[in-house]
């Protein structure tokens, strides 16, 4: 009895005694770790830099720039006990980035474990964040089989012209009533559409659901030429979504009683349900931008509406369209170069399953590297005037002078939207062809200009970017003056 009162009257000095422990063994280590870069200092044991993020209103991919430029491409922040080496140029990435085997095998993971994503499962399934490594190679094998497939390309080429087709009925009747169109939001419900249907072969008409149809008075609905959009969308809306529903319902519960090792049925839906990426903020957000700079300038405009009349003539409609979409170079550099300039995801985590050479020094296995696109895609020591939009940019000769990779011809890892090595984006085929596509038969279709001359990059970022409002007025090609 009397040992428990004591203890209790001295809880608040054992209390202390321990959390002077902690921060003297927190420091120690933090003075002791191996390699040490510049980086702001803990000054919170147990939360290290975590705080400092408040002071940028939660806003990650500003703070990290800021950490760039007070303490170089290679730095380190610590984030709780973990520590975050932030690379912020294509040579440090070089050995992450490259698709050199012998180095690419030994950046296998993601990241390192963690129990709040090994809890939601993120760690066992699918791909993005996948750890159990046969089976993320198992799924990517599967994954890239599919998509980079041939007829595949073709499917997505088809379906996305199909859909945009059907979109542009809807755009003509805004038109008519002199409507703007918020292109942010329109692209968002195209690029989900999108994806559901080469899923699963059901149309889901997002598209449709945003522009409201059913608010359409029934007079309209039922006007001479409206019962097109009757039969084709307001039926097989209801039905759809009824039969998609089950069919992924049926699915998620087939995935989630299924053994942990057990291995997954091999469709692409199941591919999809399991992949836990956001795919299609990335390539609405693309398209946006894609459309912003056509807008903006009008040379590019009229560099990109004259290559694509002269490989699809005035015809809106092409049997060999995916053919046609591998001959539009002009097309091409400008939507890489506007995914240089916007990285649409700021950064990326990347962690080495093996002991390995970055930056110069040698790091143990699992050591969260922070890949740094948004400035390692802009950073001087490998473009030249990196911060500024040059569409031509891609066209060069590689060996003149303001060429892509001008200062070092070799390094691959100065281009990062879509990541590098063993787990480079899988998707950016697919995303490039909805970008071409949606480029190729808006502007066929429309002549296309900012609703506000005042227009500007309108986004936010939170993990990526996002457009607020990206407001368009179209014409009927014909009526362009
Ligand atoms: C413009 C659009 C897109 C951008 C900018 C983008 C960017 C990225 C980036 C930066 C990574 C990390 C790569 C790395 O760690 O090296 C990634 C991974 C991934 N992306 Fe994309 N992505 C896009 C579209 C897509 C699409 C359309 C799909 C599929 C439908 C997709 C599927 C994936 C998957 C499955 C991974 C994980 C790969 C792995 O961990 O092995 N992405 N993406």
């Amino acid at each position: 009895m009397y040992f428990i009162k004591n203890l209790i009257s001295d809880l608040p000095t054992l209390i202390a005694v321990l959390l002077f422990l902690y921060i003297i063994r927190y420091y120690y280590k933090y003075f002791t770790r191996v390699n040490p870069l510049p980086g702001p200092f803990p000054w919170v044991p147990l939360l290290g830099n975590t705080l400092e993020i408040f002071i940028y209103k939660l806003n990650i991919a500003e703070y990290f720039k800021d950490i760039q430029s007070k303490y170089g491409d290679f730095c380190e922040i610590q984030m709780g006990s973990k520590r975050l080496i932030l690379v912020s140029n294509g040579d440090v990435a070089y050995p992450i980035h490259t698709s050199s085997v012998a180095l690419s095998r030994k950046f296998l993971y993601r990241d390192v474990q963690s129990s709040g994503m090994l809890e939601m499962g993120f760690e066992t399934s699918g791909i993005l964040s996948n750890r159990n490594l046969d089976e993320w190679r198992i799924n990517r094998e599967f994954f890239e089989r599919i998509s980079r497939s041939r007829n595949f390309l073709i499917m997505l080429t088809g379906k996305t012209y199909e859909m945009a087709s059907d979109m542009f009925k809807l755009w003509d009747m805004m038109i008519n009533e002199q409507r703007e169109i918020d292109l942010s939001k329109w692209l968002e419900k195209f690029s989900g559409d999108i994806g559901v249907t080469t899923a699963t072969g059901i149309p889901s008409y997002a598209v449709l659901s945003y522009f409201g149809f059913n608010l359409v008075p029934s007079f309209i609905r039922h006007a001479p030429g409206m019962s097109y959009f009757n039969s084709k969308f307001l039926q097989p809306i209801k039905d759809a979504e009824i039969l998609l529903h089950e069919i992924i319902q049926k699915r998620r519960t087939k995935i989630d009683s299924l053994s942990e090792d057990a291995s997954l049925p091999s469709d692409f839906l199941t591919l999809l349900l399991t992949v836990n990426t956001p795919r299609g903020i990335e390539v609405t957000t693309a398209m946006c931008l894609v459309f912003y700079y056509v807008c903006k300038y009008p040379s590019v405009k009229s560099k990109v509406l004259s290559e694509i009349k002269s490989i699809f003539g005035n015809s809106n409609t092409s049997n060999s369209l995916y053919d046609n979409l591998n001959n539009l170079p002009y097309c091409d550099t400008l939507i890489e170069e506007t995914l240089r300039l916007h990285v649409l995801l700021p950064y990326f985590f990347r962690s080495n399953s093996e002991p390995v050479e970055v930056g110069g020094y040698l790091w143990e296995k699992e050591q969260t590297f922070l890949l740094h696109y948004q400035r390692i895609n802009v950073n001087e020591t490998d473009w030249i005037d990196g911060e500024i939009f040059d569409p031509e940019r891609f066209l060069r000769n590689k060996d003149s002078e303001r060429s892509i990779n001008a200062r070092k011809a070799s390094n691959k890892g100065a281009f990062s939207t879509f990541g590098g090595g063993a787990r480079v984006c899988p998707g950016k085929a697919w995303a490039i062809i909805e970008i071409k596509i949606l480029l190729v038969s808006v502007l066929m279709k429309y002549g296309i200009e900012f609703a506000n001359k005042d227009q500007g990059l309108d986004m936010f970022c939170d993990a990526s970017y996002h457009w607020r409002e990206l407001k368009i007025r179209l014409k009927p090609r014909m009526q362009e003056t």
